[in-house]
């Protein structure tokens, strides 16, 4: 990677280990440190895309705000101190929050992170039961033709299905300080394929996160070898004339 990238990193299962519920990661002070570095030397072509909203990646990261795009690219912020646009539900995802309260669904482990225009149904505390998630969602979600699921690590999301991590980078490549630099797409998980295929059609490179199929070409092992790449590539871009 050299000083005219942008680099466009992932969150959960990237930045932060997995943890049992979406509140309970952990985040290191050094890499909030590499990652402000990094933007420092990136000319400030640093952004997160995540299926995250944007005020959780703040607190998370805090006090480093950055470029960032949420619920897999319902949210964007082009730069870390401009506002935060973001879709509002629709009649859809409206009808759905009704429908998964009233479901019986959500007990014994599976619970529902309502993100406002997207909805997320975890099943990590209860992985025996992602086939009854799967089917309810699916069942619900065939009348609704403008939401889309995707689905996670022990979760199954329904959001408006015109956006993604793609979509997210392409804005973000359209304008400085990420226009006419080269895009590097790290990411884990199957969400994260949109934002990598988007990197490579803009002639950049992808890093897959772990194990399982990917059309990235290169890899890192895991959360720790994300970060010892980071806290190596500052310093090695320092050098680059
Ligand atoms: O795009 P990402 O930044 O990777 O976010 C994807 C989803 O991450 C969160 O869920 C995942 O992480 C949780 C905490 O480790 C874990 O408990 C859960 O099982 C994972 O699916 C987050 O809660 C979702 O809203 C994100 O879409």
């Amino acid at each position: 990677m050299t000083a005219d990238a942008a680099l466009f990193l992932d969150f959960d299962g990237t930045l932060v280990d997995l943890a049992p519920r979406p509140d309970a990661v952990q985040v290191d002070g050094a890499l909030v440190d590499a990652l402000d570095r990094l933007r420092r030397r990136l000319g400030g072509a640093v952004a997160i895309i995540s299926g995250r909203p944007i005020a959780e990646i703040d607190v998370h990261l805090a006090p480093l705000h950055l470029a960032a795009a949420g619920l897999h690219g319902l949210e964007h912020r082009d730069a870390p101190d401009t506002p935060v646009r973001r879709e509002e539900a629709g009649a859809e995802i409206r009808a759905l929050r009704g429908l998964l309260n009233a479901s019986g669904l959500l007990r014994d482990g599976v619970f529902l992170e309502d993100k406002g225009p997207a909805l997320a149904v975890h099943y990590r505390a209860a992985p025996e039961r992602a086939g009854e998630v799967e089917a309810l969602l699916v069942e619900a979600t065939a009348v609704m033709p403008g939401l889309h699921l995707v689905r996670g690590k022990m979760v199954v999301e329904a959001k408006p299905f015109d956006r993604d991590k793609g979509s997210a980078l392409r804005a973000f490549m359209a304008h400085a300080p990420f226009e006419g630099r080269v895009p590097v797409y790290v990411g884990d998980d199957v969400t994260d394929e949109d934002g990598m295929r988007a990197a490579l059609a803009a002639g950049g490179l992808a890093i897959k996160v772990g194990a399982g199929e990917s059309c990235a070409s290169y890899r890192l092992a895991d959360v720790a070898a994300v970060h010892a790449w980071l806290e190596t590539l500052a310093p090695a871009l320092e050098c680059q004339p």
